[in-house]
């Protein structure tokens, strides 16, 4: 599954160096950080939308393609920090065995 990923993330390390006329992600890295946040922003919201929807109509499909468009863009985001998606699968593999609830009372002053 996360083979995807990781060849996702080869495909947008050499994006990098692309052309921005010819290239979607090379055109993002030339408008800026801000810009790919604004993006991160826009499909949060638009997958934040669809789950609505979706509670209502049953339909899933739209929450799956934004969600994706989601992934796909914070990918763009992590790429411009120099993080990958493995750094967040480590984070998340790091989590095993803690539950959400233990972790925030550890939190508590
Ligand atoms: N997975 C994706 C992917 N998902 C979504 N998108 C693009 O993300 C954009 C989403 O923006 P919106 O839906 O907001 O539509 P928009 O109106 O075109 O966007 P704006 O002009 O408002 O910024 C669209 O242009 C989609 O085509 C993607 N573009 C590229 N990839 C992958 O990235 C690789 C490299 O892409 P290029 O850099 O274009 O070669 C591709 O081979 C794919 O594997």
């Amino acid at each position: 599954m996360s083979d995807v990923l990781e060849r996702l993330a080869q495909v947008l390390e050499a994006r990098k160096e692309a052309n921005p006329d010819t290239s979607y992600v090379a055109s993002l890295h030339a408008k800026g950080l801000n810009k790919i946040l604004e993006k991160v922003g826009e499909e949060c919201t638009e997958t934040l939308l669809a789950a609505k929807d979706a509670e209502h109509s049953g339909d899933t499909r739209a929450v799956v393609y934004e969600t994706a468009d989601l992934w796909f863009h914070s990918m763009v985001m992590l790429s411009r920090l120099e993080l990958g998606p493995q750094d967040i699968i480590d984070e998340l593999a790091s989590r095993f065995d803690l539950s959400g609830l233990e972790e925030k009372a550890s939190r508590q002053p």
